[in-house]
């Protein structure tokens, strides 16, 4: 047991996958995951073990934000031994040649977080993807067809601001999407020396007119991005 996470220890796999919303992991474990049980409803935050093509795979819910996640990749790190972890969230689009519901590979993360800056006075440290992870997801992703996108994302602080103007800039400079998480999981998987990848679906388009999409399919859908995460996870 851990402070937020009252799994045994043994009841999560050594891979697993982490969205943002815990009843995604919910819908990822009934939906793709065979035998699968709940070790985990501390504050709701859903976590299920089980097995994917024969190979045992957790799934775990993080919440919205870098102190959020920090705290669940800190304990399954360090409580439950866990060695691969891949984010699965939805972003906002950025970048023009971006488009709802396409999938992204985040390459490496910037963020305005303090987090960093205050492990590192002086420092912009570069948090970035294990490569083997992010080179099979890139495999696999182009394999099964899907509009995909690898390269660098935002992980902001905030969800709301007054002016999107350093955003848009930020696109002109290749951030291909905004999301909240990713710069904190990478930065921790460094420092512990273990494999973490971020694939984000599109939810919907900061800077163009593009529907967005609904809370029921940021839920339970998104299945080209969970198929190319329960598939990265699972190859050694
Ligand atoms: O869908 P998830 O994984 O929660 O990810 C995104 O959605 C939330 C904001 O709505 C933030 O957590 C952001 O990173
Ligand atoms: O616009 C968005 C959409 C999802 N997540 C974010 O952080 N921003």
């Amino acid at each position: 047991m851990s402070i937020h996470i009252e799994a045994k220890h043994g009841e999560i796999a050594d891979r697993i996958l982490l969205p943002g919303d815990p009843l995604r992991a919910r819908y990822i474990a009934e939906t793709y995951l065979d035998n699968s049980f709940q070790y985990n409803s501390v504050r709701g935050m859903l976590g299920f073990t089980g097995t994917y093509k024969g190979k045992r795979i957790s799934v775990q819910g993080t919440g919205m934000g870098i102190p959020s996640i920090s705290i669940y990749v800190n304990e399954l790190i360090r409580s439950y031994d866990v060695k691969k972890l891949i984010r699965v969230g939805t972003c906002g689009g950025v970048r023009a040649d971006v488009h709802v519901r396409d999938v992204i590979l985040a390459m490496s993360s910037a963020t305005d977080s303090a987090v960093n800056h205050s492990l590192f006075p002086n420092i912009d440290y570069a948090p970035t993807a294990d490569f083997a992870l992010l080179h099979e997801a890139y495999r696999i992703g182009s394999k099964l067809k899907v509009p995909l996108h690898a390269g660098s994302i935002l992980s902001a602080d905030v969800f709301y601001r007054d002016s999107m103007d350093i955003v848009k800039k930020l696109g002109e400079y290749g951030i291909l999407a905004v999301e909240m998480e990713t710069s904190a999981l990478y930065t921790l998987a460094a420092k512990y020396g273990v494999q973490a990848l971020t694939i984000l679906t599109v939810s919907d388009h900061i800077f163009s007119d593009e529907p967005d999409t609904t809370a029921a399919e940021r839920q339970t859908t998104f299945n080209d991005m969970i198929k190319i995460a329960l598939d990265t996870a699972i190859a050694d």
